[in-house]
């Protein structure tokens, strides 16, 4: 482990606040410093302290952990002591698995969901990344792009303000700095953002724009090693000219819906409600005399188009789930494989 010179931010630039203050003991707050995991390599983390980078080696001690986390080092020796309570974590679970979670991000404050005014416009991508966001606990903020190539940008945006009236909904120009000015009040000092949308809707444009200038220098901070070459180490949390931090790794662009029925029934929760309503309890609202959400369709208070995504996703989320879990479950019996061939040569060996 080694303290390296880097770009030195405050606990707060970090993103520390109460919240995780209030989890050290006396004890704790005299021996340890906070430090957040700002990437992850195959032998180790990156973390950031208030008084420069420190690389902590994986060992099988450590808990599970991802970019974000808040975790107590031993003040002097830099030794782990604890991960701290995540405030929000997206993740790729398998259903039934309870060891078996994938960890992509953690303590994000605000994820920005990008989504193009062109012809990549669609109303059913935006519920599924708004159930992602749900289901992670971070607050989402739609963020429709290509504004200046879009002729009826009002009619979009109540389109998506439909979906939620409490939805934060913002079109820009991602090329225009300006124009993304919209943004800013969501990249305060210690707010911890990302990005979630398809490929080619925007979400490197904007971050660019919003990095500005400094986009080469925090994408790739050059540091010395030891020869005195320059060695660029990637980190997948980055710092932003207006103080928030960016966090950036292929998981988050790659996310899928897996186990997030809580998310997916958040962001449904007018058709749950709704089917609250039929006359039978175990309604699968396509016939049946007396169902709520059939009637609430004729009457066009519901959109058909999202009660369509609404069991889409779930029986997607229930797939995804579930071939996690049986991928989980093959590599499972190879390693036991593996295992027993070892002791069968092993025990050959020994002449027995
Ligand atoms: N005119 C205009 N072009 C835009 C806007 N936002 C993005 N573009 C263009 O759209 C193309 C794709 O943008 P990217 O930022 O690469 O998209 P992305 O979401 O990062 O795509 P991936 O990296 O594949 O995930 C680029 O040519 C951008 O210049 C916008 O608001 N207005
Ligand atoms: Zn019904």
């Amino acid at each position: 482990m080694s303290l390296k010179e880097t770009l030195s931010l405050s606990l707060p630039q970090l993103g520390w606040r109460p919240v995780y203050q209030q989890q050290l003991s006396w004890d704790e707050l005299e021996t340890t410093i906070p430090a957040r995991i700002s990437g992850h390599h195959r032998s180790g983390y990156i973390c950031w302290t208030e008084n420069g980078e420190i690389h902590l080696d994986i060992h099988a001690k450590l808990p599970s952990m991802t970019v974000g986390d808040w975790i107590l080092l031993e003040r002097e020796t830099h030794q782990f002591i604890k991960l701290l309570d995540r405030q929000s974590l997206f993740s790729r679970k398998a259903a039934g698995i309870k060891s078996y979670e994938q960890l992509i991000a953690s303590n994000v404050d605000t994820v920005f969901i990008v989504s193009s005014l062109n012809h990549d416009f669609n109303l059913s991508r935006i519920e599924r990344y708004l159930a992602l966001a749900k289901e992670a606990q971070v607050e989402p903020v739609i963020v429709l792009t290509k504004a200046d190539l879009c002729d009826d940008v009002d009619d979009k945006k109540q389109q998506v303000q439909a979906l939620n009236p409490m939805l934060n909904v913002e079109c820009i120009n991602a090329l225009s700095s300006e124009s993304c000015q919209s943004l800013k009040p969501w990249c305060k000092i210690g707010k911890t953002i990302a990005f979630m949308g398809s490929s080619g809707v925007g979400k490197s444009t904007v971050v660019n724009t919003l990095m500005g200038s400094e986009t080469q220098q925090t994408s790739g901070i050059r540091e010395q090693d030891s020869k005195g070459r320059h060695t660029t180490t990637s980190r997948s949390l980055l710092s932003m000219p207006s103080g928030a931090l960016l966090l950036d790794t292929p998981g988050m662009r790659e996310i899928q819906i897996s186990d997030c029925e809580q998310g997916i029934e958040e962001v449904f929760a007018d058709v749950a409600n709704l089917a609250n309503k039929c006359r039978f309890s175990d309604c699968k609202h396509i016939s049946e005399p007396g169902c709520a959400v059939l009637k609430a369709i004729e009457s066009e208070e519901l959109d058909e188009r999202r009660l369509r995504n609404y069991r889409k996703l779930l029986a997607e989320q229930a797939r995804n789930s579930e071939s996690i879990a049986e991928r989980r479950s093959k590599e499972k019996d190879f390693h036991k494989h593996v295992k027993s061939v070892m002791k069968e040569i092993q025990s050959r060996e020994k002449g027995y």
